[in-house]
């Protein structure tokens, strides 16, 4: 562990420090490349942009950035540690952005007092990206913050830790119960956590089919039920007309259990109470609810997914952040929508079903074979169908639903 932890910060200071900076598209040689970069030719685009804002598609990157943004207020499982130390979390999603979506992205972390005026220091700069992906904002904030800025903003916005890990939960969990004989209407839940990832992948969910009273929701003080006065609006929305109060309690015969919370929540005990064939997603970040070993051992008949890169069945948001920007951005789409969403999941529960390519495999000197079942439910971040596959739903989506200014699919979602 003390190993892994040297080599990352080794990672992120040598050879240079962080993991991102700009590099240029055009030639800045001779005088004639200034000349036309900058003064006098720039004014050229200049012009064009104020008597017509859409050229900036045309004439800047604008068309291919998103601006990462956070407050830093829920960064991975670790908490509230503010905007600053939110830094290498927002650098790593440019990473991902580029390395598997070739979008530039910049990471922005705000200091601020309210969510008012969040929303405006980002509703400020917003024009100058072609997508917003919000990141790490706890909730109940996150919820009010992505609303007012959906409303404000003339660009996608998307808040990543909501949408993004909905979309690959659904994805994984519909595959993990197929395999595991379930059918998802019939299916126990119990999530544990009752924040920004919980409430919207559980309302996914039940948009694929999880009955809401089949849900059961936790949070610090427990399960979340139609008698506690303490819970705010969002977390209503999943409040269980039960007696029962523990995870204990709940989480006996249940056949799913979703982690969004933090780390060891869960305990081996708590795993052998759970119904036959049980599934358990511990997506909490770095250290999931619990530990794959710990759960194996007393389960067999297990189907288990972390958020990590280091176990099987990586049930993690960049599965689906590159790749549905990817799409919203080439049909120059207003909003990602539900339908959008509702492709992603789709394309990437299809992908996990398909042949793994050599190439993929080549990703993974650990493991001998990958195809769909217990230890494969969910396809591979390094898989570069991914990209194809749902930039292409997802452009497909916002055409048909009418929220693309380009209504053609671009050339190379023809190959
Ligand atoms: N794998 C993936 O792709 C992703 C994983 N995550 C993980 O999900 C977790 C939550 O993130 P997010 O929703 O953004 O954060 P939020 O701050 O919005 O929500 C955190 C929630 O977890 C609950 N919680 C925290 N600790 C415990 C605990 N010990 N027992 C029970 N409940 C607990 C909180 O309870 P209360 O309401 O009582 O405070 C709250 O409801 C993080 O660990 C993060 O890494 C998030 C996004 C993507
Ligand atoms: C993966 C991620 O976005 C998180 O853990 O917050
Ligand atoms: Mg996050």
């Amino acid at each position: 562990m003390s190993d892994l932890r040297q080599q990352a910060l080794d990672y992120h200071e040598f050879p240079v420090a962080g993991k991102t900076a700009v590099c240029l598209t055009k030639p800045a040689e001779t005088s004639m490349d200034l000349a036309l970069a900058y003064s006098p030719g720039v004014a050229e685009p200049v012009r064009e942009i104020a008597a017509n804002p859409d050229d900036a598609y045309r004439y800047t990157a604008k068309g291919n950035t998103v601006a990462v943004i956070s407050n830093g207020t829920a960064i991975l499982g670790l908490g509230n540690l503010g905007p600053l130390a939110s830094k290498p979390v927002m650098e790593g999603k440019a990473l991902l952005f580029k390395h598997f979506a070739n979008i530039d992205a910049t990471d922005i972390e705000v200091k601020h007092r309210t969510a008012e005026e969040f929303i405006n220091t980002v509703e400020a700069i917003a024009d100058t990206f072609g997508g917003i992906n919000l990141e790490d904002i706890k909730a109940p904030e996150c919820f009010e913050i992505e609303k007012a800025l959906i409303e404000r903003c003339n660009v996608p916005v998307f808040h990543d830790d909501q949408h993004g890990t909905a979309i690959v939960t659904a994805a994984g969990m519909i595959n993990a119960l197929e395999i595991q004989g379930k059918e998802i209407d019939k299916a126990i839940f119990v999530c544990m956590g009752a924040g920004a990832a919980a409430i919207a992948c559980m309302t996914m969910l039940v948009k694929c089919g999880v009955q809401r009273e089949n849900v059961y929701m936790l949070d610090r003080k427990g399960v979340i039920h139609t008698r506690r006065e303490d819970i705010n609006e969002y977390k209503a929305l999943f409040a269980n007309n039960t007696d029962k109060r523990t995870l204990q309690e709940v989480i006996k015969g249940a056949d799913a259990f979703l982690g969004l919370s933090g780390p060891d929540v869960l305990a081996a005990e708590d795993v052998a109470l759970m119904a036959d064939k049980p599934v358990i997603f511990a997506c909490s970040n770095p250290d999931p609810e619990i530990r794959p070993e710990i759960a194996h051992d007393v389960r067999k008949d297990l189907i288990m997914g972390t958020g990590r890169s280091d176990y099987p069945n990586q049930v993690n948001n960049v599965l689906c952040f590159p790749f549905i920007f990817r799409g919203a951005l080439d049909v120059r789409a207003s909003r990602i929508n539900d339908e959008m969403k509702i492709a992603a999941v789709n394309a990437i529960a299809a992908l996990a079903r398909e042949e793994v390519p050599a190439s993929v495999l080549a990703a993974y000197p650990n493991v001998s074979e990958l195809s769909f079942g217990p230890d494969y439910v969910i396809p591979k971040p390094m898989d570069p169908r991914l990209l194809s596959n749902v930039a292409k739903a997802v452009a497909q989506a916002a055409i048909d639903s009418g929220v693309a200014a380009i209504e053609t699919l671009p050339d190379n979602y023809m190959l």
